[in-house]
């Protein structure tokens, strides 16, 4: 599906980037450095924006915005709800980067290197938190649409299928070789997240999040296989990110918004649409955007 929110835009650089090299990398920050200027890049915290959660980026402060057409190496994000944006600026009085878009595999040949360069950028840039979101199919029976669900842990499909982003970054400087996701979604994170949904009488419920490979929807029999195995809620996004950003220490919080329940029962029409999805996050959106700000205003670096 393309974007129509924003013009697919143009790469405005010729600038030729490999995400496997790690020198390629910090030549995408220095260009970014160079655009925005040192002391703005420099920035403690990552959000990435889910499908349709776009208007959290919009609520960052003194925003700075540099769009991925000017940054080196990045690709044209093609989904509806992704804007394709970089801001850089306040929230919660801390100093934040935002992406306004991200990268999923299936838009770029499953070419998960591809997809997690942001995640490397940032920190590169100085983030030691992650924030990351998304629009997720509700599996487990409790699950409502409009509610928010926080990642406690998660099922990586397709890199259990050998598509892994760190598949081919063989420079020790990435980090290490063997990466650990046990704790992958900090539990102290998770517990302040808890506390700040507590005290916004915010009924937040906290499950498995597992990534298919997409584009297509989950037939009923794939979505009763996930919840055999314990999964709670299913997308086509994240956990590779959140694998890039454990090999680089960065210390992760994700939470899912359910935009549609996943139909397990095969003589039952179920139609999931990527307009659903959207429909339910622009409801969702301000919602989700105040209990990020609320997050990161209580986070201690
Ligand atoms: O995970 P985000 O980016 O929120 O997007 C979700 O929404 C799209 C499907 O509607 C898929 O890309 C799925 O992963
Ligand atoms: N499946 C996969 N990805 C999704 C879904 C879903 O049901 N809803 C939102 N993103």
């Amino acid at each position: 599906m393309e974007n129509n929110n924003s013009p697919t835009q143009a790469a405005e650089h010729d600038q030729k980037i490999d995400p496997r090299n790690y020198d390629d990398i910090l030549a995408v920050v220095a260009s970014i450095k160079e655009q925005v200027g040192e002391e703005t890049a420099r920035s403690d915290i990552g959000i990435i924006c889910g499908s349709g959660l776009g208007p959290i980026g919009d609520t960052v402060q003194e925003p700075t915005i540099l769009p991925y057409s000017k940054i080196p190496g990045f690709p044209t994000t093609h989904v509806v709800g992704h804007k394709g944006n970089m801001i850089f600026g306040k929230l919660g009085g801390k100093k934040v980067v935002c992406l306004q878009g991200r990268f999923h595999p299936y838009e770029h040949n499953m070419d998960l290197a591809l997809c997690t360069l942001p995640v490397r950028v940032m920190h590169q840039l100085g983030i030691k938190i992650m924030i990351v979101s998304n629009a997720a199919g509700g599996i487990n029976a409790v699950l409502r649409h409009g509610d928010l669900m926080l990642i406690k842990d998660h099922i990586f499909l397709p890199a259990l299928a050998g598509f892994s982003p760190l598949v081919g970054c063989n420079d020790p400087r990435f980090g290490a070789r063997f990466v650990s996701v046990h704790d992958a979604y900090d539990k102290q994170l998770r517990n302040l997240a808890i506390e700040v949904g507590r005290r916004s009488n915010m009924t937040l419920y906290e499950g498995v999040y597992v990534m298919s490979g997409g584009p297509q929807y989950e037939s009923p029999a794939e979505v009763s296989l996930f919840k055999t195995v314990g999964a709670d809620a299913l997308g086509m996004s994240t956990c590779h990110e959140v694998t890039v950003a454990r090999q680089c220490g960065i210390k992760v919080l994700g939470f899912s918004l359910i935009t549609n329940i996943a139909n397990l029962d095969a003589d039952q029409s179920v139609e999931v649409s990527h307009e659903e999805v959207m429909d339910i996050a622009k409801q969702a959106g301000e919602r989700a955007s105040s209990f990020v700000s609320d997050i990161v205003q209580e986070l201690s670096l």
